[in-house]
């Protein structure tokens, strides 16, 4: 049961610098007629390590959009800053805005691409714009298409491309002022599951292959475990939990966290299983635990092992091997005879070979 990732990330160093910083930062929407002022975002200070691949997911409401909109001066902060290599987003005109966001591609989940020019008239707009001349205008968008493996689409229109092929004009046109970073609001959300690979896979080829530091929002725990090297969880306009996508899979810390990952595959209990669990042990009841493989020790014979060294019957539920960013995760859901004294040696036993066991509830 192991499913594919598009790429295998390469681990960002933890001290790279931060290219995108927020500090302390606020937005506040004012109220307009009926409708009361919006406290948006609150008190977020989040760190975009140079060349990583950070994701932000949070339900429909939670603050997303207006926080990528920040970092490209589309909305201005209330309070608090925000940095793109050292220079504060916040404090700049429109004029010097214009320049800086040459610095900072940007794709969408709808694509925005004009609908009266080719691929390549689209890609090479931003170049236009900036006055860059013809000659050298068609030497970079060529090498774009190429990139995005559309050289055969240049003269085609947006009405003539697929999804997954509308969004690699609009990659490549992102890329054609050189950013330094990459920002994707929803950029897989109107294309279907393989499509979506295969553009999560582009993005990780031009984060690699360019040193493009990339921040993307999403609303599906799929993308962040498919691409971003770390997750920072959006609730309510506040960052809830931020960390390696390893280890926020491996040990969510915060409700909104489980609940996004409890959708994916092989985290949450056969619903039959789930209808009947209950809090509390009693005679007769088993217990059913959740054992999460990390690392070096995914594929180690845990369970036998624990069978073995405690004479006790291990039944496994469900068990998933997968793979998130680039190294292998497992989760597998067991249950054992529910007597407290059973239970807490099986759980000391899974701790000692440094995994981590959580029990879900007796049936
Ligand atoms: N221009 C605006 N004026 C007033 N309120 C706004 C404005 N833009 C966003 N909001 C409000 O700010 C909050 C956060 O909205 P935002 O669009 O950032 O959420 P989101 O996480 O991107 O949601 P979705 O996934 O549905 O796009 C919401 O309550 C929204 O109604």
């Amino acid at each position: 049961m192991h499913t594919p990732s598009p790429a295998s990330p390469s681990p960002v160093p933890e001290a790279a610098r931060p290219i995108i910083r927020f500090e302390k930062v606020a937005k506040i929407f004012a109220a307009r007629g009926a409708s009361a002022q919006v406290a948006a975002l609150s008190d977020i200070t989040l760190d975009v390590p140079e060349g990583a691949i950070l994701g932000v997911i949070g339900r429909s409401g939670a603050g997303k959009s207006t926080l990528i909109r920040l970092v490209n001066g589309l909305e201005r902060a209330t309070s608090g800053r925000i940095t793109v290599d050292g220079v504060d987003i916040s404090a700049l005109d429109e004029k010097a805005l214009r320049a800086e966001r040459r610095s900072i591609g940007m794709i969408f989940q709808h694509f925005n691409l004009l609908a009266r020019r080719t691929a390549f008239d689209n890609v090479a707009l931003p170049l236009e714009i900036a006055g860059v001349p013809g000659r050298e205008i068609k030497a970079r968008v060529e090498p774009l298409l190429e990139l995005v493996g559309l050289s055969d689409k240049r003269d085609r229109y947006p009405a003539e491309l697929s999804g997954g092929q509308k969004q690699r004009v609009g990659i490549a046109r992102a890329l054609a002022t050189r950013p330094r970073v990459l920002l994707s609001d929803e950029a897989t959300s109107a294309l279907d599951p393989e499509t979506t690979n295969q553009i999560l896979a582009l993005l990780r080829k031009v984060n690699s292959e360019l040193n493009l530091t990339v921040l993307l929002i999403t609303h599906e725990m799929a993308v962040i475990k498919a691409v971003a090297d770390r997750v920072a969880v959006i609730d309510g306009g506040r960052i809830v939990e931020e960390g390696t996508t390893y280890d926020v899979f491996a040990a969510p810390q915060h409700a909104t966290t489980r609940s996004f990952l409890s959708a994916l595959t092989g985290q949450s209990l056969p619903p039959e299983l789930a209808d009947r669990l209950k809090p509390e042990p009693a005679d007769g009841r088993d217990a059913v635990l959740r054992i999460v493989f990390t690392g070096s020790h995914a594929t180690d014979p845990v369970l036998s092992r624990v069978s073995r060294l405690l004479s006790v019957d291990v039944n496994i539920i469900q068990a998933q091997v997968d793979e998130i960013a680039g190294a292998p995760f497992g989760v597998i859901i067991v249950s054992v005879p529910g007597d407290t004294a059973t239970v807490s040696a099986v759980v000391g036993a899974v701790e000692r070979l440094h995994l981590s066991a959580e029990v879900l509830g007796y049936v």
